[in-house]
């Protein structure tokens, strides 16, 4: 039986916030790894979202080097919106034997009363939450969250965009690898 953490996202783009959110819990409850689930299209967000080539791309270099965080295409291969439960409906029929954690930040904590089956979907996995910069963590009556303290990061991925949009700099805020990816691809600009 192993454990595995799973963090599923936009991740448009990946940045410092995910990467650390994944190592924390990692450690905190002694996941053998930790699977980046990047979304075909996310379930609840409005804006269109930047291709899924584009952003397995940025994921890709985000965790390269550290062997014990791994891609699934598991969304992206299905298409259509990515609803947690379907993910994780699949993912226990391929490993009935493993135990998952789902890492969320607090916005994605507050939404998960109304995630579609969520009696469900808290049936195969177990959940695990992190405090985030302009949400306040509040622990929901239907699920338990397993609560993980760390420094907080005041970055998200529409800080970002607007930066690059602006030309400000975003060096620091994610991998350089994935900064030399959006600029090659020119990402953001507009
Ligand atoms: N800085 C952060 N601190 C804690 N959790 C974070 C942080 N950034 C993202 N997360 C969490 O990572 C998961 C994936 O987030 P997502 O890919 O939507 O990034 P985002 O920064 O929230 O994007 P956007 O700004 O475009 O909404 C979510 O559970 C989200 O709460
Ligand atoms: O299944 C749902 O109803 C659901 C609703 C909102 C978000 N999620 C998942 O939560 C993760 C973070 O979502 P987002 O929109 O912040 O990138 C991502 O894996 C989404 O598929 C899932």
């Amino acid at each position: 039986m192993r454990k595995i953490g799973l963090i599923g996202g936009t991740f448009d783009p990946p940045h410092l916030g995910h990467l650390v959110i994944a190592e924390e819990a990692r450690e905190a409850c002694h996941l053998d790894e930790v699977w980046f689930l990047p979304s075909y299209i996310p379930p609840h967000k409005d804006r269109l979202v930047t291709d899924s080539d584009h952003r397995i791309a940025m994921v890709d270099r985000a965790i390269k080097g550290n062997p014990l965080f791994k891609l699934s295409l598991i969304e992206i291969k299905r298409k259509g919106r990515s609803y947690t439960y379907d993910t994780l409906y699949e993912l226990k029929r391929r490993y009935p034997e493993d135990e998952f954690y789902f890492i969320l930040g607090a916005d994605m904590v507050n939404d998960l009363p109304n995630w579609y089956k969520i009696d469900e979907l808290a049936k195969l996995t177990s959940f695990i939450g992190f405090k985030r910069p302009g949400y306040t963590f509040k622990q929901p009556e239907e699920v338990t969250i397993i609560p993980v303290d760390m420094p907080q990061i005041d970055i998200s991925s529409s800080m970002i965009r607007k930066r690059i949009n602006q030309h400000r700099s975003v060096r620091y805020f994610l991998c350089e690898s994935v900064k030399e990816y959006i600029e090659e691809k020119g990402l953001y600009e507009d």
